[in-house]
C-alpha cells in the first residue's frame, strides 16, 4: 500500500479566547478543573492509501472538520505530524483540493469561469486553462452549462462546479467536508453516484466527511468512526462491496450494506450519547 496521507500522533488543541473555560477531567478521570483549551483531536494515527476513498464519521463536534483542515494545511497540529506523499504538510497547496458544504463559488463568474479560477495561480497558458476547465465541466456532467452564473444553477449543479474547480487544479487528494449535506435527497443520491464515477475515472485519493451512515458505506473503501470529543479513532470499518457495474439502489439492498450500516450505527450510538452528555455538562458548568 502506498501511503498518500499519514497522520502520526496528531493532537489539536484550540485556545478558548474570550470564552468561559471548560471544566474537564484528565485521562484518569480526575477533576473537573477549569480548562482554557479545547482538545478537538487526540493522538490520531491514520494512513490513507493512494487512490483510497476514506470516509470519516463521528458525533457532532468530535473534530472531523479539524482533521480535514489539518490535512488541508489550513491549521497546524499542536502535537504530531501530517505527511503528504512522505513530506510534512506546512500549509495549503494545489496538491490538495477542498470542497465544503457551501459551494463558495464566485457569483460574478460563470461555471467555466469558476472552474478556471482554480487554475489561475498555476501559471498555465490561458488556452490550456480554458481547455482544462471545459474537460472538468464535462467530467462532472455539466456540458452545456459553462456559461451559466451560480444563481442560474441548482444546488447540485453548484456543488458539481465546486468539485470540478477542485479537481481541475490536478490535486493528489480531494478533501470533502459534508459536500452534499445541503442538498435534497434525490440530488444527493445523483451526486453520490457521480462522485463514485469520478473516483473510478480519476483514481484520486478522497477524504470525505459525512453525518450520513448510508452515504459513508455507499462511498467509502473504509469508514473511520471517531469518538466524541476529543476525537480519537474508535474503529476503522473496511467496506468490501463490489461496486463495479452496480448502481446505488442495488448496493443499498445488498445484505452486506445493511450489516455495515448497522455496525457503524452501533459504534456511533454511544459516542453520540456521550457527546450530548458532555455538551450538557459544559453548559451547566
Ligand atoms: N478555531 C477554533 N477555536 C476554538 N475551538 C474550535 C475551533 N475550531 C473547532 N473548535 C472546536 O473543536 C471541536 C471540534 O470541532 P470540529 O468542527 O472539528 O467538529 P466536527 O466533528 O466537524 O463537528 P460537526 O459534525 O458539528 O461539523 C469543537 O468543540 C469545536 O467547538
Amino acid at each position: 500500500m502506498t501511503a498518500r496521507i499519514e497522520l502520526r500522533g496528531v493532537t489539536k488543541r484550540f485556545a478558548l479566547r474570550g470564552r468561559r473555560p471548560l471544566r474537564t477531567r484528565d485521562a484518569r478521570g480526575r477533576g473537573p478543573r477549569p480548562d482554557h483549551t479545547v482538545t478537538a483531536l487526540d493522538t490520531v494515527d491514520l494512513t490513507v492509501a493512494d487512490g483510497e476513498f476514506l470516509v470519516v464519521v463521528g458525533p457532532s463536534g468530535c473534530g472531523k472538520s479539524t482533521l480535514l483542515d489539518l490535512v488541508g494545511g489550513l491549521t497546524t497540529p499542536t502535537e504530531g505530524e501530517i505527511l503528504l506523499n512522505g513530506a510534512p504538510v506546512t500549509g495549503p497547496g494545489t496538491d490538495r483540493g477542498i470542497v465544503f458544504q457551501q459551494y463558495a463559488l464566485l457569483p460574478w463568474r460563470t461555471a467555466l469561469g469558476n472552474i478556471e479560477f482554480g487554475l489561475e495561480t498555476t501559471g498555465l497558458p490561458r488556452r490550456e486553462r480554458a481547455a482544462r476547465a471545459r474537460d472538468h465541466l464535462d467530467l462532472v456532467g455539466l456540458t452545456g452549462f459553462g456559461d451559466r452564473h451560480p444563481h442560474e444553477l441548482s444546488g447540485g449543479m453548484k456543488q458539481r462546479v465546486a468539485i470540478a474547480r477542485s479537481l481541475a487544479a490536478g490535486p493528489d487528494v480531494l478533501l470533502m467536508d459534508e459536500p452534499f449535506a445541503a442538498l435534497d435527497a434525490q440530488t444527493r443520491e445523483g451526486l453520490q453516484e457521480e462522485l463514485l464515477r469520478i473516483h473510478r475515472r480519476t483514481g484520486r485519493t478522497i477524504v470525505f466527511i459525512t453525518h450520513g451512515i448510508d452515504e459513508a458505506v455507499l462511498l467509502g473503501d473504509r469508514v473511520v468512526v471517531l469518538t466524541h470529543r476529543p476525537g480519537r479513532i474508535k474503529e476503522i470499518v473496511p467496506v468490501e462491496l463490489d461496486r463495479e457495474g452496480t448502481d446505488a439502489a442495488s448496493l443499498r439492498s445488498d445484505p452486506e450494506f445493511t450489516r455495515l450500516t448497522h455496525r457503524i450505527r452501533e459504534l456511533l450510538h454511544d459516542e453520540v450519547a456521550l457527546a450530548r452528555a458532555r455538551e450538557r455538562e459544559e453548559l451547566a458548568a
